[in-house]
């Protein structure tokens, strides 16, 4: 219901942009159901605004997850402003996956790929968890292997986040259902061995679609996603490392010096920058 009422206030929003056509304050748009929702919606607003440069950068990437939205809607303003419309025509955009790839087209954005455009100006994208180094953990939503194909080839990778994101030291700490793990479906039994025979993780389970799906979630690229549980992660650069080197691993949802500031949206509307 909540998905349907926030559908809703987010047409309501772009008539708004659209009746004012110009880039609308935050703080004077229809209020979500949530001041969680609020607090991702500032996030996102404030780090489209600061970092993107729009007389210059053409390529953009957009992340996946319930953050990201607010991103995309931005960005669709953009569109709309005429002092801004003449660069924002011209921004191509690209997907991590399916939900981002509908975000972009629905905001009235152009649709771009990875293969078109290997390189790309920034990239705006969720996180699970912030540590206090900038490492983070991604891929509750089933989408690592696309998120760190696009933001390690981007110039600028951007995270927009609510305040439960931020770890107060370690990974591991607030997001505790297990680092996830994109694997090859017939090497997943393989890599839960591995994982708890090799790498001493507490707890490996093959992530279930359940009730949405009977069986396990199947990712964009037709793999198999397991979350594994190391407890709070001190290194996360060797952990990274180490489930790489498992046969059947294609990515790990560890984003190791990847991210270039993080932006934490608060319920109060004040935003917190991390660097
Ligand atoms: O696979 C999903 C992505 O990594 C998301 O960016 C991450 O789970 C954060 O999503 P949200 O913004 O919904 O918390």
């Amino acid at each position: 219901m909540f998905r349907g009422l926030n559908s809703l206030v987010r047409l309501s929003v772009r008539r708004f942009a659209l009746k004012m056509s110009s880039l609308p304050d935050v703080k004077h748009l229809p209020q979500l159901h949530s001041t969680l929702e609020q607090a991702k919606r500032f996030a996102a607003y404030r780090a489209v605004d600061e970092n993107l440069d729009y007389q210059r950068h053409r390529v953009i990437g957009v992340g996946s997850g319930s953050t990201v939205i607010y991103v995309a809607e931005r960005l669709g303003q953009y569109l709309l402003d005429p002092k801004f419309s003449i660069y924002a025509s011209q921004f191509v955009c690209i997907p991590t996956g399916f939900q981002s790839k509908e975000l972009i087209l629905t905001n009235g954005l152009t649709l771009g790929s990875i293969e078109q455009f290997p390189t790309l100006d920034i990239v705006f994208d969720g996180a699970d968890e912030v540590d206090v180094n900038l490492q983070l953990i991604k891929g509750g939503g089933g989408c690592l292997f696309q998120e760190k194909l696009i933001s390690t080839s981007a110039a600028k990778f951007i995270v927009v986040a609510d305040y439960r994101k931020r770890s107060p030291k370690y990974l591991g700490t607030n997001w505790v259902k297990g680092v996830p793990i994109e694997v090859v479906p017939s090497g997943y039994i393989r890599v839960l061995h591995d994982l708890k025979t090799k790498l001493k993780c507490k707890n490996a389970i093959l992530r279930q679609g359940a009730p949405a799906k009977a069986g396990p979630v199947v990712t964009d690229n037709c793999n198999f996603i397991i979350d594994a549980d190391f407890g709070e992660i001190e290194h996360p650069e060797i952990l990274h490392q180490d489930i790489k080197m498992l046969v059947g691993v294609v990515e790990t949802g560890l984003f190791i010096d990847n991210a270039s500031k993080a932006y934490f949206g608060n319920p109060d509307g004040s935003v917190e920058l991390q660097v």
